[in-house]
């Protein structure tokens, strides 16, 4: 049975970032959702202030909570439900998308392409949307669960051009986007120099996360550069936050004229 060829979410997307329209994702881990209660708080208050994106998934999930996560937002709203899987256990066809991430940043073969064997006949055979991701770890200042549990280096901080030529190796082997991750809970996000020269070095678009924990460092990585942000660790703490981003993206996209 052929893959869904449509791709409508990531056309979508596409489409935002070449307008220069800037976009905000919502990363929901699943051990982290203590009852379905505070699931149900968290998807409200995100339905309510638009985010474009819900990402699901984790490093490592010990908790059956990912498939319920997902119905639950499914059944709830229209906004698309992206995977974020840290490995080919984590896979639920629920989910509109999945970011099918390579780890171009790291040397460990099985990240870059061993994953991607264990998992392709079945999202093959599904309707699921896959996004070939170049999937970039630059150091954030502390150990995270994505760098241990990669077994890889991240990029060092300050060294921009190994940034740029990863991004572009990306590109031209044909992944449609990328995603430069400080990782969860990173002490500082990704400089405004880095997402700033790897965004002008490529023409897919470019996805930013890692340590984003207040509406400064949204902003900031919007105007650097950023098409979209992924937030998961600070809005877990403060949900308020998601309001705060969410109405600050609004402005930005006013002031950029894109709607
Ligand atoms: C192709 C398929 C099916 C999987 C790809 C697998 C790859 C390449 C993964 C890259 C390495 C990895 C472990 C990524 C996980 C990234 C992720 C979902 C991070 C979310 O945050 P956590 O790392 O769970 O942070 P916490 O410690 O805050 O829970
Ligand atoms: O949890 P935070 O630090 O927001 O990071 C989000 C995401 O980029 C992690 O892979
Ligand atoms: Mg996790």
């Amino acid at each position: 049975m052929p893959q869904n060829n449509t791709k409508k979410i990531i056309n979508r997307l596409n489409s935002s970032a070449t307008e220069g329209k800037k976009s905000f994702a919502l990363l929901i881990d699943p051990d982290k959702v203590q009852n379905l209660l505070e699931l149900q708080r968290i998807i409200h208050t995100a339905i309510e202030n638009k985010v474009d994106y819900f990402m699901v998934g984790g490093s490592l999930i010990l908790s059956d909570f990912l498939g319920p996560c997902i119905s639950h937002i499914k059944a709830q709203t229209e906004i698309p439900v992206v995977l974020f899987p840290g490995n080919n256990q984590y896979i639920d066809l629920q989910a509109d998308a999945i970011l099918y991430l390579s780890l171009i940043s790291g040397r460990n073969a099985d990240l870059l392409i061993g994953q991607h064997v264990l998992s392709a006949p079945i999202l093959k055979r599904s309707k699921i949307e896959v996004w070939p991701t170049g999937y970039m770890l630059v150091d954030g200042g502390n150990k995270t669960s994505v760098s241990y549990m990669s077994n890889t280096n991240p990029i060092p901080h300050d060294k921009y051009d190994i940034a740029m030529s990863t991004a572009i190796a990306g590109e031209l082997l044909g992944q449609q986007l990328i995603y430069m991750d400080a990782g969860s809970g990173a002490e500082y996000m990704i400089s405004d120099r880095m997402i700033a020269s790897v965004k002008r070095a490529i023409d897919i678009p470019l996805i930013v996360g890692g340590g984003i924990n207040t509406v400064q460092k949204a902003k900031s990585a919007w105007k650097s550069g950023a098409d979209v942000i992924v937030v998961g660790n600070a809005i877990e703490k403060n949900p308020e936050l998601l309001i705060e981003i969410t109405e600050a993206k609004t402005l930005l996209n006013e002031q950029l004229n894109v709607h």
